[in-house]
């Protein structure tokens, strides 16, 4: 396959080039936002980015985009000073610096913002953006006033007042984005920014971007959804294995060329191939509740390195909350609101739902994570509401969570003690009741293999993987075990185009031979279409159904701001959900 195409040109050179030659042509009068020259970044075993050039025009949106393992993380790291290149030059506002920490990088005004949110959910907006800047502005009226300005300057729409717990995915981020503005950021690095939004708010965030540049700022992001690359960047950048092969220009280039340069494959649609739906249940849910004051705290998986191996492998303890009768005599929120749901044998139940409105508490559930007040859970017709998290794997039910650090993996552990995670008692991983660690050494190195996970062996840990191939990695895992019921939150996070393609073929192909799954996504095209049914899930309750066949990602994402429309199969009467409400 082909490197380069018509549209893409060499990288850019590190100096400015006379006007008149291309996407690298930069006005002399400006010298480029950020300028990065041969750089070079070595881990053990691996050359994460070896002299790579880029050049970010001043007051542009520069997407940088890449395959799992490309090396886009580790640039942008050390961009924000978080990490130190072997070799190399960088240059902002034409001008050499040399960063020993983010602090450094935040005082020549760039800032990043993460794809995991670091705000404290119970301060406000206020509080949060001047925590850690208290000498900037103070802590009081004209940090108040500052933040309003600048909220009002870009269009940000920020309540300084509002607490963070009562604000929604979109907001936080943009509290996150205003965060760094208010630290005097000019140019700002955005980490996969749209992964947790819903179409509406993708375009809300583009205008919030234009509106940046226009005010002479530069944005720097992370992507892996090529469509709105195109809608939105000025350049892009494409880094392949740890170098960069070329720019694009967005005026021009389809995704699909942008596909074939990334990863040297044509980019894959995940339609739902012939039904496979059977008429036998193999999970039912009825009547789930949880109230908020009830709800155990989902402990995590443990990240401290613990002594018996077998012992840190297994999965998590349930912590008990206050009893229910206690929770709603207190008239605790409800975070599941009499659930009901059915999926069957061969079937893909999606559940569309902004974050926040139940899923976690619903997964959580499901696996025994946490202690409803109410329902019964049965799985392939055995009840198994009561019963430990161990146990409903070792019956059958695989799990690829949401938060893959939190709940997926053991990030200072191997890759082999990772693929032990969650089935320590399975085969390969123990025979007879004793681990087997030689033959869970071969099976990772299976999955290694078959998911095309990128590393140098077995034996590094799973921190050192880039976040798409750890992904890879606990897919693998979960499939490997033939499950009977997977939960699939977000199974394609992060992960570059080729490698979407071969998990939705896994997820497929393991439906055709009977297996029900729950996916949960926040990407409305892996969702409907993958999903055999659809369920939306507003403020803890699924509110209506939707036909895959026929609903547009923009009506389901109406649907799951609460507003559904006619187009959607409303569904207050649900048949499963009880009375109408
Ligand atoms: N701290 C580390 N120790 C060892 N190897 C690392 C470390 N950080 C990154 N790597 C390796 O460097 C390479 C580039 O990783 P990076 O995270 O930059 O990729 P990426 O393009 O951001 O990928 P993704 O799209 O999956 O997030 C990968 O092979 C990764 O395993």
């Amino acid at each position: 396959m082909s490197q380069r195409h018509d549209n893409f040109a060499p990288p850019c050179p590190s100096a400015p080039t006379p006007s008149g030659q291309g996407e690298c042509a930069i006005n002399a009068s400006s010298p480029p936002a950020v300028e990065l020259h041969g750089i070079t970044k070595r881990f053990p075993g691996v050359v994460a980015n070896k002299d790579i050039a880029i050049t970010v025009r001043k007051g542009t949106v520069h997407a940088l985009i890449g395959e799992n393992g490309a090396g886009k993380s580790t640039l942008m790291k050390i961009l924000y000073g978080m990490q130190k290149p072997d070799e190399g030059t960088i240059a902002v506002d034409g001008e050499q610096v040399a960063f020993a920490s983010p602090g450094d990088a935040i005082a020549r005004g760039i800032g990043m913002v993460h794809q995991h949110f670091m705000l404290a959910d119970n301060l406000t907006v206020l509080e949060n953006v001047v925590l850690g800047g208290e000498k900037l502005h103070g802590i009081g009226g004209k940090a108040r006033r500052k933040i309003q300005e600048i909220s009002d300057a870009y269009g940000l729409g920020v309540r300084p007042d509002a607490l963070v717990e009562d604000l929604g995915v979109a907001d936080r981020q943009r509290v996150e984005i205003l965060k760094v503005l208010y630290r005097g950021a000019r140019i700002l690095i955005l980490d996969e920014p749209t992964a947790v939004l819903v179409p509406q708010e993708v375009d809300a965030l583009f205008d919030n971007l234009r509106e940046l540049k226009s005010e002479g700022l530069t944005v720097i992001f992370i992507s892996h959804k090529l469509g709105e690359v195109l809608k939105v960047a000025d350049d892009i950048t494409v880094i392949r294995r740890g170098t960069t092969v070329g720019t694009a220009d967005p005026k021009t280039a389809t995704t699909k060329q942008l596909a074939e340069l990334m990863v040297g494959t044509e980019l894959p649609s995940p339609e739902t191939r012939e039904s496979t739906v059977t008429d036998i249940p193999m999970l039912q849910v009825t009547g789930l509740t949880l109230t908020e004051s009830g709800a155990a705290p989902a402990a995590p998986l443990t990240t401290a390195a613990p002594e018996d191996p077998a012992e840190a492998l297994d999965v998590v303890e349930v912590v008990e909350g206050p009893h229910p009768a206690v929770a709603l005599a207190f008239g605790g929120r409800k975070l599941l609101d009499d659930i009901s749901l059915t999926i069957h044998k061969g079937e893909i139940l999606g559940i569309a739902g902004v974050e926040g409105n139940g899923q976690t508490e619903l997964i959580e559930a499901l696996m025994g994570m946490n202690s409803p007040d109410a329902g019964v859970i049965t799985l392939d017709g055995t009840d198994i509401s009561a019963t430990s998290v161990r146990k409903r794997r070792e019956g059958g039910i695989g799990y690829i969570p949401e938060d893959r650090h939190r709940h997926g993996l053991l990030l200072e552990a191997p890759l082999w003690e990772n693929r032990i995670l969650g089935h320590v008692t399975e085969v390969p991983n123990s025979k007879r009741g004793i681990l087997d660690p030689k033959a869970a050494r071969l099976d990772t190195e299976r999955i290694v293999r078959e998911y095309d996970v990128r590393t140098p062996g077995i034996d590094v840990t799973a921190a050192s993987l880039s976040g798409g191939n750890q992904q890879k990695l606990i897919v693998g895992r979960e499939m490997s075990h033939h499950p009977k019921f997977l939960i699939a939150a977000h199974p394609t996070r992060g992960v570059d185009v080729g490698a979407q393609a071969q998990i939705w073929d896994a997820i497929r192909d393991a439906r055709s031979e009977g297996l029900a799954v729950l996916l949960i996504s926040a990407d409305l095209d892996e969702l409907i279409g993958l999903s055999d049914t659809l369920r939306v899930m507003y403020r803890g309750r699924l509110v209506a159904d939707a036909d895959p066949a026929t609903i547009t990602p923009e009506e389901l994402g109406s649907a799951m701001t609460g507003a559904a429309t006619g187009h959607l199969e409303g569904n207050d009467q649900h048949p499963e959900d009880g009375d109408a409400r």
